[in-house]
């Protein structure tokens, strides 16, 4: 193991969907044990996580708040990698920061260490060392994976990216198999679905705790809609759902907040727009990959989110490519859900759409279908 910084003393996975705890205490003042808030007393002062906060309450009692999380990222020290990490390090609510990847994470993690923040960082390379990125991770984000060149699709990476998440989910069933699961690895509209069957074949699927990473396009459908009516973008909000390539991108302008009004040729300029934004950027980079820093910014509020739902924050909300009943013929599809302290705690029907809306709907489910029948193959075979 290539350790940057000390492995953090709490090894032990905390609780987060714990937030607040009771404290039991002997007549020497030793902690002998704790239950959660209503809950029954349970362990002993030994399973309490070495970053919890303690502090008495009025009433004399102890009250400890869980604060550890630790999150691990796999590939790392790629485009994405980085700079999602360097985010994470930057986020109060990570106490724990494992960097793994195939290359390179020594230096990475070296590098990440010498900021001046409170988030341990932790460097693995190579599948023997997987399992201590692993080990109590409570979040597990997966960049890892090649990305397009100009003139590729999404699908063109399957036959690299599929093998490489099912290799990554695999060691997440064995080594932190009660984690949530941010799936970033294109194509997403398959890579979830492969996920899933491992899982499931390892026997710890938990639908709530596998989501696929969508966020960068309701990221850019802010950007645009807030650019094309004048809006300030922080106020902006456009829930996108379906999946995440081409047409299965579909951003849900009749449902912005603010409410706004757009002609249909701005609905569809906006919509190709949104729909195109990552081939975009391939092609701007020319040969020299996607994007890197929205993906990892977009990514870095999606695991944000993913926290505080699991530290029990309420109303936090987050479009996801998640299983879902809410298009017919589809396990998985992506819209807005509600997170909670087991991962996906809700997900609410689709809005009543526009008639292009519909149409593009109608349109959409039949290519995430293929996509997702390809994933559960490739799983299954
Ligand atoms: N979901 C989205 O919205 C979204 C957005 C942008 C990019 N992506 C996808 O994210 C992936 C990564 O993009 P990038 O620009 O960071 O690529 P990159 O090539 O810069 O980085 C990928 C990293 O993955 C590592 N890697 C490869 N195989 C691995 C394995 N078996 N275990 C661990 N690490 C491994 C590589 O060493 C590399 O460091 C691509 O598939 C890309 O299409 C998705
Ligand atoms: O476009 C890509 O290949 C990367 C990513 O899916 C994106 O939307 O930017």
């Amino acid at each position: 193991m290539l350790s940057a910084q000390t492995m953090h003393p709490a090894s032990r996975p905390c609780r987060p969907s714990r937030p607040s705890l009771s404290i039991k205490s002997s007549s020497s003042g030793a902690i002998t044990a704790f239950r959660s808030r209503g809950g029954s007393f349970f362990g002993g002062a030994r399973a309490l996580c070495a970053c919890s906060r303690m502090r008495a309450t009025r009433r004399g009692r102890l009250v400890v708040a869980v604060r550890c999380s630790k999150v691990a990222i796999l590939g790392a020290s790629g485009g994405i990698g980085q700079p999602l990490a360097l985010l994470l390090k930057m986020n109060k609510n990570v106490t724990d920061l494992a960097l793994y990847d195939i290359a390179n994470t020594a230096g990475v993690a070296a590098d990440l260490s010498h900021c001046n923040t409170g988030v341990k960082v932790t460097g693995y390379t190579g599948e023997e060392e997987i399992g201590g990125a692993l080990a109590g991770a409570q979040l597990v984000v997966i960049p890892a994976g090649v990305p397009r060149k100009p003139g590729m699709t999404r699908d063109d990476l399957f036959s690299i990216n599929a093998g490489i998440v099912k290799s990554l989910v695999e060691a997440c069933s064995k080594h932190c198999p009660g984690a949530v699961l941010n799936i970033i690895s294109n194509p997403v509209n398959s890579t979830v679905a492969i996920a899933a069957e491992v899982l499931k074949k390892a026997g710890v699927y938990d639908p709530k705790k596998l989501l696929g990473v969508t966020a960068l396009d309701v990221v850019r459908a802010n950007t645009f809609v807030a650019e094309a009516k004048g809006l300030d973008v922080k106020d902006v909000d456009v829930p996108v759902i379906g999946g995440h390539a081409g047409i299965t991108i579909l951003p849900l302008l009749s449902q912005v907040s603010p409410s706004v009004s757009f002609t249909s040729s701005e609905i569809e300029g906006l919509t190709t727009r949104i729909q195109n934004a990552g081939t975009e950027v391939v092609e701007a980079k020319a040969g020299a990959g996607s994007a890197t820093l929205s993906m990892a910014y977009a990514a870095a509020r999606m695991a944000e989110s993913t926290l505080l739902g699991l530290k029990g924050e309420s109303n936090v909300m987050e479009c996801a490519f998640v299983e879902s009943k809410v298009a017919e013929g589809l396990s998985y599809f992506a819209s807005k859900v509600v997170l909670g302290p087991n991962g996906v705690a809700d997900i609410p029907p689709l809005p009543a759409l526009s008639p292009y809306e519909q149409q593009c709907l109608d349109k959409l489910i039949p290519e995430l279908a293929k996509s997702e029948a390809k994933g559960v193959a490739f799983a299954s075979a």
